[in-house]
């Protein structure tokens, strides 16, 4: 169905969840050499003292942060996971260092840093996988202190346990207000994107995933997508002698009788009245033409019943050509669909060569 397609659309968005710093890599290029200078500061003071383990902690991120900003410039689709390196950098160097401090209960008031760090560089979804794995290796590194120490003892169990449980607390609160967040973004895209009456999806995004699908064929030819148009017949008519509310019915019982034949990643879209398109990505044309025949079909036995007589449909098929604007390939369904219009009715029209109907044909009912 059309949604399940929507909701693989939607965690993919949700996967890509915009952080904080979102495309805009130029904060990297003034945050990262900053990040490198504290870092490098932090190295000098450390080597001063002889505490030659803290100084190598704190040169992690000097080693390693350029190499990653180089590597995020080469090519920018690495971009989240040239991210997900930095937030690792940060941490790795913030857990060392606390891993050799932790005889410090001031290196302490760090740690609930870390879920806001995630937070800003992974976005929400993904920051929580990490801040679990990491809590889990702090409790480790508290256990691992004193075998690593010469038997030296870490901070009291109760300063390390309010550190963690203020960096717990800070992780379940960014996730709560995430989860609420996104059920509420959610339901706002729903009303947005899908018919009251009917659930198709609206015109609008529908036009999106279309040119998704357009440019993607582009891309792989083989990919290939095509259209129908679909205009219920003379259905001013059931509004006029039967009332809106049996318009109405029909529309929904036409609607639920397309989900049950399309496929999982099809879309069905109401671009308005009694008017409805279908995208077919990656069907071959005779498979199409065989579904809306199908549709056709079935139409006037699903709504024979929910109004006084059954309602036919008039169907427009047209096949995506590459390079293609959007407008030409519903220009071309929609002169197909009034072709099955002015030529009696209840047809599937269509262009498509290898549909098995000759060009231009119409098919009309037994
Ligand atoms: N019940 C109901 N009617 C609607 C809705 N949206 C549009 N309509 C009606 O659909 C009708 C469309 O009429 P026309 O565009 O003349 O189309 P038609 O009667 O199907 O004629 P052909 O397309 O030529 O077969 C109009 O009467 C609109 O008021 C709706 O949501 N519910």
């Amino acid at each position: 169905m059309e949604e399940e397609g929507l909701e693989r659309d939607i965690a993919g968005e949700q996967d890509q969840s915009p952080t904080l710093f979102g495309e805009r890599l130029p904060f990297l290029y003034i945050g990262a050499p900053l990040g490198v200078l504290a870092s490098l500061v932090m190295f000098y003071i450390e080597s001063r003292q002889a505490s030659w383990l803290r100084a190598s902690s704190a040169l992690m991120f000097p080693v390693f942060a350029p190499l990653l900003l180089y590597w995020m410039h080469r090519d920018r689709s690495t971009y989240e996971h040239g991210l997900r390196g930095m937030a690792l950098l940060i941490v790795l160097s913030l857990i060392s260092g606390a891993l050799l401090n932790f005889s410090s209960p001031i290196l302490l008031i760090w740690i609930p840093v870390i879920p806001l760090s995630y937070v800003l560089l992974l976005g929400h979804a993904r920051a929580v996988r990490w801040n679990v794995a990491t809590l889990l290796g702090l409790i480790v590194a508290y256990i691992l202190f004193p075998v690593m120490n010469d038997g030296a003892r870490p901070v009291s169990v109760l300063i390390f346990g309010v550190s963690l449980l203020a960096a717990s607390v800070s992780m379940l609160l960014s996730w709560h207000h995430y989860r609420e967040l996104s059920v509420y973004q959610r339901r706002l895209y729903e009303q947005a994107s899908y018919d009251g009456l009917t659930g198709a999806m609206m015109r609008e995004p529908g036009m999106e995933i279309l040119a998704r699908f357009m440019s993607q064929a582009d891309r792989q030819p083989a990919q290939a997508v095509s259209v129908a148009l679909l205009d219920l017949d003379d259905f001013k008519r059931i509004n006029d002698e039967e009332g809106h509310l049996a318009g109405d019915r029909v529309l929904q019982g036409v609607t639920a009788e397309v989900r049950a034949h399309i496929r999982g990643g099809d879309y069905l879209i109401r671009l308005g009245g009694e008017e409805f398109l279908i995208i077919f990505p990656g069907m071959q044309a005779e498979e199409a033409y065989a579904l809306s025949e199908t549709l056709r079909q079935r139409i006037p036995a699903v709504t024979d019943g929910l109004s006084r007589r059954p309602v036919t449909t008039s169907i427009g098929l047209a096949q995506y050509r590459p390079g293609e604007a959007l407008g030409q390939l519903l220009g071309r369904a929609d002169h197909l669909m009034y072709a099955a219009k002015t030529t009696g009715k209840n047809k599937v029209c269509t262009d498509m060569a290898s549909s098995g109907q000759p060009t231009g044909a119409t098919e009309s009912a037994g």
